[in-house]
This record gives C-alpha cells, sequence and structure tokens, in this order.
C-alpha cells in the first residue's frame, strides 16, 4: 500500500516546495517519503516529510488521509523540547506531477538521524548499553509523558521514531499512527510495529480497528528501554519479529516468564518489567508521568543509577554469552511485511544522567495569564514563521496588548474588531484559515492569530532586509499598528505607538522568565 502512494515519488535536487528546496531524500517510511530541505532566503535546514494519499485506492484513501490529517494536527499542536519541532504545513501543487500534487508536506526540523541508525550501527558488538542511554530514555519517556497528558497516544513507538537532533537533542517523531482519546482509548488501522505492539494489539479489535490505550505505549517504551540498554537486544527471544510477538503472547498468557538481558542495569530492570506487565490493567499502574519521573531520577537511585563500570562488563560478557544476537525486526506494519535486523552493542558504555528538559526558547510559560485554549492556537500559529523572534511568546504579548486576549473585542471608531485587532480591509490580505473551517474570519481566533502570525512575520523579514535588526519585537508591535514603511522611514518605533509597543516589551518580558 504505501509503496503505491509514494514510490513513483523521485524528485531532482533543487525540487521547490513553499520556501524548501529539497536536497535530497533521507527515507521512506509507510506512507511517506522524507527529504532534506533548505530555506531558498535564509538557508535553514529542514526534513521535508511528502504525504500523498490521493494515489491511494478508495478504500484505503479515507483512512489514510484521517491518519496523515491527525499527523499534521498533532504536529502543528505540539510543542515541547523532545518532540520533532514542526515548521509549517504546505500542500504540494505541481499537475505537471500526478504523484506528488496535492501531497501534504510537513516541513520539520532536520534531525541526524533516529535511534534506529545508532542501534543499526551498533549491531556487530557485545550486548551493553549505548552510550547515552539514560538520556535517550529520559527525553523519550519525557515526550511520552507530554503527549499522554494532552490526551494523546504516540501509538508507533519504535528506535526508528526516535531521532537525534544535530545538537544531541533527542526528538520523538512520526506521528502517522497518533491519536486523540476518546475517553480511554480510541480505535486506529491495525498498524504498528510488529516489536513493540502490545500483546493484547493481537487480539484488541473492533471493526478491524485495533483499540489503542496508553499503556500500549508504555509497553513500548519498555522493549525500546531494553533495546537500549543492550545495543538493541529485544526483550522477547526469536528470530523474527513474529517470533517475538509469539514470545510476548506466551508471556502474557502466563506460559512463559519475563527474561531481561542480564547486563540491563538494576533500576532500568524494574522499570522496564513495570512496562512490559502483560496486559492492559496491570501496566496501567505506570503512567506516563511516573515513566518519566523514573527515568529522569538517576541521581534519585532511580533506573539509570548503577554499580560500578567493572561490574557492567561482567555481566554483559555473561550475557553475550547466554544469549547470542538476537534479531531485531524494526518492520513498520502487517500491511509491509518485515524485515529483520540482528543488533548488539560495545560493552563500553556511558550512561550519564539524563539532562532535565531545557524550557522551549519562546515557548508560553505554563503558569502565565495566557488562556489556556489559546496556548496551543498561538504556539501553531508561532510555527508557521522561520524567524526567531515570532515565539508563543511574542504573539501573546502581542494579543494582550492588543486586545487583553478578548475574542470579542471592538473598537469601531478606528475600525478594528477581535482578538487580534484587525481592520477588516487589512485583514483580507493577510487573512489564513487558521481554524482549517474553510473560511477566513477576523472574529475567528485561530483565524485572526494565524493571520497575525503571517503578519508579523512578513514585517520581520522586511525589516531584516533593510538592516532594522536591533528590538525587532517592538518594531514588529509598531509595524502591526502603523505599517513597515511607517517604521523603516522612522528608522524605529514612531513616537506615537511607543506605549504601544512599551507594553508589548513588558508583556514579552513577563513571558520570557
Ligand atoms: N525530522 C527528520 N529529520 C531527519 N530524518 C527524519 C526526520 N523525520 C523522519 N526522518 C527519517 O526519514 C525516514 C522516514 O521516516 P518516516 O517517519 O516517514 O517513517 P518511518 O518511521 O521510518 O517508518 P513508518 O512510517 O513506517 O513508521 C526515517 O529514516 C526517519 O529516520
Amino acid at each position: 500500500m504505501a509503496e503505491s502512494a509514494h514510490s513513483r515519488i523521485d524528485l531532482p535536487a533543487g525540487y521547490r516546495v513553499g520556501d524548501w528546496l529539497l536536497t535530497g531524500p533521507i527515507g521512506a517510511g509507510s506512507w511517506g517519503v522524507v527529504y532534506a530541505a533548505t530555506h531558498a532566503t535564509d538557508g535553514g535546514e529542514a526534513a521535508v516529510k511528502l504525504l500523498p494519499t490521493h494515489l491511494l485506492p478508495p478504500g484505503q484513501r479515507a483512512s489514510m488521509e484521517q491518519l496523515v490529517r491527525r499527523e499534521v494536527r498533532f504536529s502543528l499542536d505540539t510543542d515541547h523540547p523532545h518532540v520533532v519541532p514542526t515548521r509549517e504545513v504546505l500542500t504540494v501543487h505541481d499537475p505537471e506531477r500526478p504523484e506528488l500534487d496535492g501531497a501534504t508536506a510537513l516541513v520539520m526540523a532536520r534531525a541526524d538521524g533516529s535511534l534506529q541508525d545508532v542501534l543499526a550501527a551498533h549491531r556487530d558488538s557485545a550486548p551493553a548499553p549505548l552510550p547515552d542511554a539514560g538520556r535517550i530514555l529520559a527525553g523519550v519517556a519525557a515526550a511520552l509523558a507530554h503527549i499522554h497528558g494532552r490526551g494523546w497516544v504516540h501509538g508507533d513507538l519504535k528506535p526508528g521514531n526516535v531521532l537525534l537532533a544535530p545538537d544531541g537533542g533527542v526528538w520523538l517523531g512520526d506521528f502517522g499512527l497518533t491519536v486523540e482519546l476518546d475517553g480511554t482509548h480510541a480505535y486506529v488501522p491495525p498498524l504498528g510495529s510488529l516489536d513493540h505492539v502490545p500483546p493484547e494489539w493481537w487480539s484488541d479489535r473492533e471493526g478491524g480497528r485495533s483499540v489503542v490505550r496508553p499503556t500500549a505505549d508504555i509497553w513500548a517504551f519498555g522493549v525500546l528501554a531494553h533495546q537500549v540498554l543492550t545495543g538493541g537486544l529485544h526483550p522477547f527471544p526469536g528470530s523474527t519479529a513474529r517470533a517475538r510477538a509469539l514470545a510476548a503472547q506466551a508471556y502474557a498468557r502466563g506460559n512463559a516468564t519475563l527474561r531481561l538481558e542480564a547486563g540491563v542495569p538494576d533500576g532500568w530492570r524494574e522499570l522496564i518489567t513495570d512496562c512490559l506487565r502483560p496486559d492492559h490493567a496491570s501496566r496501567s499502574a505506570l503512567d506516563a508521568t511516573a515513566l518519566a519521573a523514573r527515568a529522569g531520577a538517576p541521581a534519585r537511585g532511580g533506573p539509570g543509577r548503577r554499580s560500578g563500570r567493572a561490574g557492567r562488563r561482567t555481566a554483559v560478557v555473561a550475557a553475550a554469552v547466554a544469549v547470542p544476537l538476537v534479531a531485531v525486526a524494526t518492520t513498520a506494519a502487517l500491511l509491509l511485511g518485515q524485515h529483520d535486523k540482528a543488533a548488539s552493542d560495545k560493552a563500553a558504555s556511558d550512561e550519564r544522567p539524563p539532562a532535565a528538559s531545557p524550557p522551549v526558547p519562546g515557548a508560553i510559560p505554563a503558569g502565565s495569564d495566557v488562556p489556556r485554549g489559546l496556548r496551543p492556537v498561538i504556539t501553531a500559529a508561532a510555527r508557521q514563521c522561520p524567524e526567531k523572534e515570532v515565539t508563543p511568546a511574542f504573539l501573546a504579548a502581542m494579543l494582550k496588548a492588543e486586545s487583553g486576549f478578548d475574542a470579542d473585542a471592538r473598537r469601531p471608531e478606528t475600525d478594528e474588531y477581535g482578538i487580534a485587532m484587525w481592520t477588516p480591509s487589512v485583514f483580507k490580505a493577510w487573512a489564513k484559515d487558521g481554524d482549517r473551517d474553510g473560511d477566513k474570519d477576523y472574529m475567528s481566533p485561530p483565524d485572526a492569530i494565524a493571520s497575525m502570525a503571517g503578519f508579523v512575520c512578513w514585517l520581520d523579514q522586511e525589516y531584516k532586509k533593510k538592516g532594522l535588526r536591533k528590538d525587532l519585537p517592538a518594531l514588529m508591535a509598531a509595524g502591526y499598528r502603523t505599517s513597515s514603511r511607517t517604521v523603516i522611514e522612522a528608522g524605529g518605533v514612531p513616537d506615537r505607538v511607543r506605549e504601544h509597543t512599551d507594553r508589548v516589551e513588558r508583556y514579552l518580558r513577563d513571558y520570557t522568565r
């Protein structure tokens, strides 16, 4: 299925999608292909995931389109240091390439590679934790806690979906199976990595769809943690993914015991055991918040703590004799077939305590007065702009200064309306359909905020072109109240809007502390 959707996509270097020039393919997944790209004007780097669904047979198209819509929605609405940042979402218009015309393009920050690549590189070494194992797992667990906290389930946690950022950061990616819970569970097509789905995945079906719960991610984390801490070994025996899945089901039925690899450090051993409880009910004692706390707490005696390096090496060598190579499949889906990979790792490891999640620069602080419901809208709007000054905190400061976050604000005497105080005729030139309901309405906060983000982004770029690089937030606020020309001609903030721009700067400082 996936092959037919994107296997014909073969784009030359320099192919343009929006403002992005594709430089070469990175890889392909179940229903998309990912290209490296650079920004046409500022040279910034990105990864562009092209998701063509229109060529699928009608029976598959509807459900794939739904998955793509969810992936886009989740990606735009999520802002977390351990979730791959999405810059913008575009639609490809290229009638000369029917295989691509109409495809969704997800523009993401570009990673250097995935955890799967690291495991593959260690496949011929003796089983041992990957360098940085604790930090990687703490990052993944923090991402899961965030995702679950917002009422979603990732649904496809596996090493291939853990991306490693150029600065060493850890990002969870690929939200193709990510789904918002409806109460305690949700339904998705029966897709997923056979090596990472929980035992109940095979039987818990309704109308041909799998029931998915947060505990499915917890199970997948247990498998992934075992792989990371052993250089790739799956916790269940078997030379193929299907054999390992059968072994996991035998364990879930009580016909086999869980035998983790001997070299898994003690604290992690207990955590992995809790993640791999045999059924949803017993696993649900561990939620993702507790998982993240335990995965990120080596200094307090949590999983990362371990006796001396020499002791670990002895255990690892013993394990290497007892358990030769266990193949690890990274297959994407039942629908796609499988490929196996043997994996193991160097005996030496450097398990550093995980760094605490750094605050995202420019994010809206948790305790601020920005209305909760607006935060994802503002965050998604800021993401549409590649300029570093256009942050969620800046847009929030602008909205507070413009309307005090009042969606019904009106100033008829100056012809300004709504949360972003748009003048209707000006709005028309910048209008975006932020809530994607088919129209663009300055009284709709998502439309007004997305349009504001687009306008201030353009202002920022105009100022930079003219060599105005200082106090850009104040200049954007001034340009929004007057015009870019007024600000450029004044060479700074015109006096008549100084009071307003001071307010924006003050709010921005409050949100940046
Ligand atoms: N932001 C990114 N930066 C760099 N590489 C990426 C990025 N996102 C995905 N990739 C890489 O692109 C390839 C395809 O990724 P994609 O998420 O489409 O599929 P997958 O996770 O490999 O498979 P599946 O979709 O079947 O689960 C993978 O090799 C992945 O590591």
